[in-house]
């Protein structure tokens, strides 16, 4: 555990205005945000939303065609910041022809003074992998354990995992999921996880960044952003939205027969009437507004860029 990890506002990742382009092509436009270190945030959205291009300028890879994005206050590729980030991409490139051994080697010299063995093996061992296997002769989700090793070994402050669960099976996906969980709660590293698997991220994540088409649409804690919305349900009985609703920020209205189903933003207070409502699940909140493409971006306080970043840029 750093010193410097429990210091209140600390900031991991910090984006002012970013945009990431491909030729022509806007990958993430005008995204602002902040995570704050500390969190195990969720990154979610539509495929192409933009996640990978995301994690890879988080992690050094590419650079922002427009605004920034800081890690720890600093610059992505500051030789400073690259023993402090560990990035698992989807892809996930080990070297076939090394054993295990070989390439958690390969970890502690890439990486001198700060390279945890111990942690590394115990990932290892506890997949009954042999140490002198080759990678190339591992399954997909045995290759995606070794990776892990590598990330873990590092002791990194910020992980950064593109999709890392997608080959493991339920029962190993959720042994990894604890190794995540204990690994943030020993060592508060702030670990940032690509999924489209739901299921996996409630429980787990305490913070949510959901990117669609390249923009940010939710930012903030979990707890927060679930408890400033209702998921609200009843007969639907007038033609167009019931006027209960005027007041209020609707994300989503759907109805089927006579039934009414709405998620409804509720800053401006609880909604009137006959409605029954309650707490939406994470699935519920992030349904809705990847359904909802014009619903309004919603930023938690914690979420929104300090003016600290500027001085990076
Ligand atoms: N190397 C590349 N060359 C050109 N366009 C790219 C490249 N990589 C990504 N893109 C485009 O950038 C956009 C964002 O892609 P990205 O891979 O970041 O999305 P994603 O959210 O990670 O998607 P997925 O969930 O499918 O992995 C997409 O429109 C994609 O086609």
């Amino acid at each position: 555990m750093t010193e410097l990890t429990f210091l209140p506002g600390r900031t991991a990742l910090e984006a002012v205005g970013l945009g990431v382009r491909y030729r022509r092509r806007w990958a993430l436009r005008d995204c602002s945000f902040r995570v704050p270190a500390g969190r195990v945030c969720a990154l979610v959205g539509p495929n192409g939303a933009g996640k990978s291009t995301l994690l890879s300028v988080a992690a050094g890879l590419r650079r922002a065609d427009a605004g920034a994005l800081s890690v720890f206050d600093g610059l992505p590729a500051d030789p400073d910041n690259r023993p402090r980030v560990a990035y698992l991409a989807q892809d996930k490139p080990l070297y076939p022809q090394f054993t295990v051994a070989d390439t958690l080697r390969m970890g502690r010299e890439l990486n001198p003074g700060h390279w945890d063995q111990a942690r590394a093996e115990r990932l290892i061992r506890q997949g009954n992998l042999s140490l002198h296997a080759r990678v190339g002769s591992l399954s997909g989700g045995q290759r995606t354990r070794v990776a892990l090793a590598l990330a873990f070994g590092k002791r990194p402050e910020l992980l950064l995992l593109d999709e890392p669960m997608g080959d493991l099976d339920p029962l190993v996906r959720h042994e990894m999921t604890a190794a995540l969980m204990t690994e943030a709660a020993e060592n508060a590293t702030t670990i940032v996880l690509a999924s489209h698997v739901l299921a996996e991220l409630e429980g787990v994540c305490d913070y949510l960044l959901l990117l669609s088409g390249g923009r940010v649409r939710l930012a903030g804690e979990v707890e927060d952003l679930l408890a400033t919305h209702s998921l609200v349900v009843g007969r639907h009985e007038e033609a167009g939205e019931p006027r209960e609703f005027r007041d209020h920020t609707v994300v989503e209205c759907r109805v089927t027969g006579r039934q009414l189903t709405a998620l409804v933003r509720t800053e401006e207070g609880p909604l009137a009437g006959r409605w029954e409502t309650s707490e939406p699940s994470l699935e519920d909140l992030l349904l809705a507004y990847l359904r909802s493409p014009q619903a309004p971006s919603l930023l938690t306080p914690s979420a929104e860029p300090r003016l600290g970043l500027r001085r990076a840029v």
